[in-house]
């Protein structure tokens, strides 16, 4: 595999917005008459710095050489959150001009490096130009002309080098972290978690290799457990913000880096599935490195009726990540869809047709973002000749499907769980009420989340005591007790702590993961917005900071830091802003200090982390009923595989 060398075009800190565009001189000069100079926009900006630049500085820096410093780090530092464009009176692009401007004055990976944090824990005898040396084993970064030298000092600059004695865990199976490790001496260990809580050696991964990489692509837990093997392994441990800044900068580096990372996670998840059981490790191998990776955004379609015959036909596909609905159009206006059926990764299907066995197209449609890994027909076609019972195991999954089909099209499923859903869901609901309502636990993305708090409706008194006691404890509610209805049970609107949780692509590391779980806001954000921005079940507000500048209180950065003291304002009112309560670690691009920055910031944003840091969950324990509890969606209402599978009553 080839990298191609440095696009010219790069855009940093895009990966939010995908329909910007760069402005011709003209269109530059044209926007920079029409600005009246008010600095609404300047105000709106959440950007700290923004504080101290003004919209004349910046016009002078767009149409002219006049760059001062406070304006090149305003620059480098704007997030293309689009906060400046709505308030803009004459309806100028500024968020189009900052674009034009980052481009002209390149990215701040040019300068100069500061190494005082690397050089200060380099293991005894090696120096920068070693560190560099064993980084550049690495595939993707073996060519210096599309990886030079400064933008890997700066890479090394934000990232920490480890030096380990032999036995030291790096990650544990089932936990969740996004950190990537690039192997630069000794070696690791890879083990899973056996049946019986024995570990089982997997595989030896040595100088040159890297670990960790699926975890920050895709947000999922860590599949297995690794451990040094030698004392004075060496390992350069790069935060999830840091790659995805070399991603940006480099394009090229994304492009290898994705697809050697799939290739991988195609051949880990081809050899646990049951129905490649039997398949030797070199077929699996060339399967993996042959296969094609697709990417789905919410509601994209992965195949559609209409397609019916084009040649994707009977690819085989593997879900690599994410959920997606497979239907069959009704041709009704009311109900213009009849779902058949939910695939998770994992799972697999081939194509988009004969998923039933009737030689009918079906439409298959991203619930969250979706990654496929597609195997061609042709591959296909040998492994089920040189593998009868391969072929056997792929009929009997057509038999499922005609089964499934079967359940859609009963009256009614029957609840995955008799004991907890047979009240909730079907006494108080009719037939369709009842189907419905599983459907939209799927479509809504309800299974997505990893634990969820419903509401008993049976036994909630509506005293909102739940929300109060989420305001009282943070200052202001994270949740409310409203939300999608599912028999008698209220799925409350707050955050779910997604499997793969969407808001975690922040620039800043402003939000962030516990190995447990607990997505949480850290002291890096901003408030900018765009992790509320991509939360598909707005579940993050953004507030404001600087309200109420006329009364006497403490400096911003005085009441932002207080948020992070343990035992600071457990039940205090209104004004106090909502965060984790045990401290949360500096992002890694911007730590917390307080350089006279911190006065400045001006937005925060908040979001349910399950009173991370505290030994009880606020909502739950001020109910008086019990009607208020946290759930595994899973676990309670069933797999989307359980939820399908259903049988008619
Ligand atoms: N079978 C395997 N052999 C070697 N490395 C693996 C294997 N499975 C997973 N890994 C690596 O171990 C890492 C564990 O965390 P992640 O799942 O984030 O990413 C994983 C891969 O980088």
């Amino acid at each position: 595999m080839q990298m191609q060398t440095t696009q010219k075009n790069f855009k940093v800190g895009m990966t939010h917005r995908t329909d910007m565009r760069i402005l011709d001189t003209e269109e530059i000069n044209f926007e920079i008459d029409m600005c009246i100079g008010c600095d609404r926009c300047m105000r709106a900006c959440p950007v700290p710095l923004s504080n101290q630049v003004t919209i004349a500085d910046l016009n002078r820096a767009n149409v002219s050489d006049e760059i001062t410093p406070i304006v090149a780090r305003f620059t480098d530092e704007c997030v293309m959150c689009g906060s400046c464009v709505p308030v803009c009176p004459v309806d100028n692009h500024r968020d189009l001009l900052m674009l034009s401007l980052k481009q002209r004055l390149g990215i701040s990976w040019n300068g100069q490096v500061d190494l005082s944090k690397a050089m200060g824990h380099l293991p005894p005898g090696w120096d920068v130009s070693l560190v560099l040396l064993c980084l550049r084993e690495q595939a993707i970064f073996s060519d210096a002309r599309v990886v030079p030298d400064n933008y890997l000092l700066h890479f090394v600059a934000t990232s920490d080098i480890l030096t380990l004695s032999s036995g030291v865990e790096l990650m544990r199976e089932g936990e969740f972290g996004r950190d990537i490790f690039f192997i630069l001496d000794g070696q690791c260990e890879v083990f899973s978690q056996g049946t019986d809580q024995r570990s089982l050696p997997l595989a030896v991964l040595r100088r040159g290799e890297y670990i960790g990489e699926q975890g920050m692509l895709t947000g999922q837990p860590r599949s297995v457990t690794v451990r040094s093997a030698q004392d004075r392994t060496v390992v350069l441990k790069v935060p999830e913000q840091v790659m995805q800044r070399l991603m940006e900068v480099v394009p090229a580096v994304q492009e290898f880096f994705v697809q050697l990372s799939s290739a991988r996670a195609v051949e880990d998840m081809l050899s646990r599935l049951e129905l490649f059981k039997d398949i030797s490790t070199e077929d699996i191998h060339a399967l993996a490195t042959q296969a094609t990776i697709q990417r789905f955004e919410r509601e994209e379609q992965l195949f559609s009726e209409e397609r019916k015959g084009q040649p994707v036909r009977e690819t085989f596909h593997l879900m690599l990540d994410g959920f997606v609905r497979v239907a069959r159009k009704t041709g009704r206006s009311e109900h213009p869809e009849r779902i058949i059926a939910y695939r998770q990764r994992g799972d697999y299907f081939v194509g988009g047709l004969d998923m039933l066995g009737d030689r009918r197209a079906v439409t298959v449609t991203a619930i969250t973002r979706v990654t496929v890994a597609e195997i061609t027909r042709v591959q296909l076609k040998t492994l089920l000749i040189r593998y009868p019972a391969f072929k056997e195991r792929i009929q009997e999954r057509v038999q499922l499907y005609q089964e499934a089909n079967t359940a859609a099209h009963s009256a009614v499923f029957e609840p995955f769980d008799p004991e907890q859903l047979q009240q909730a869901l079907v006494n108080t609901s009719s037939a369709a009420e009842a189907r419905s309502g599983l459907h939209a636990l799927v479509s809504d993305g309800v299974v997505e989340g990893t634990e969820v708090l419903v509401i008993d409706l049976d036994k909630c008194i509506h005293c909102n005591e739940c929300e109060e006691a989420c305001e009282r404890r943070h200052g202001q509610s994270r949740m409310n007790r409203e939300g999608m209805v599912v028999g008698n049970m209220s799925i409350v609107t707050a955050c779910r702590q997604c499997q793969d949780p969407v808001c975690m692509l922040c620039s800043r590391a402003g939000i962030a993961r516990k190995p447990s779980g607990e997505v949480y806001i850290t002291e890096s954000c901003i408030g900018c917005g765009i992790c509320a921005e991509r939360c598909p079940y707005d579940n993050i507000s953004i507030v404001s900071l600087t309200e109420d500048e006329n009364e006497a209180q403490p400096a911003s950065w005085q009441r932002f830091s207080r948020f992070f003291s343990k035992g600071f304002g457990k039940e205090r009112g209104r004004k106090v802003l909502p965060m984790a309560q045990t401290p949360a670690e500096p992002g890694p691009l911007q730590p917390f200090v307080n350089d006279g920055l911190e006065n400045l910031r001006k937005k925060i944003a908040i979001k349910c982390d399950l009173c991370a840091g505290y030994n009880n969950q606020a909502c739950v324990q001020a109910c008086p009923t019990g009607a208020a509890i946290r759930v595994n969606p899973v676990t309670f209402f069933g797999s989307t595989e359980d939820i399908l599978s259903r049988k008619a009553r």
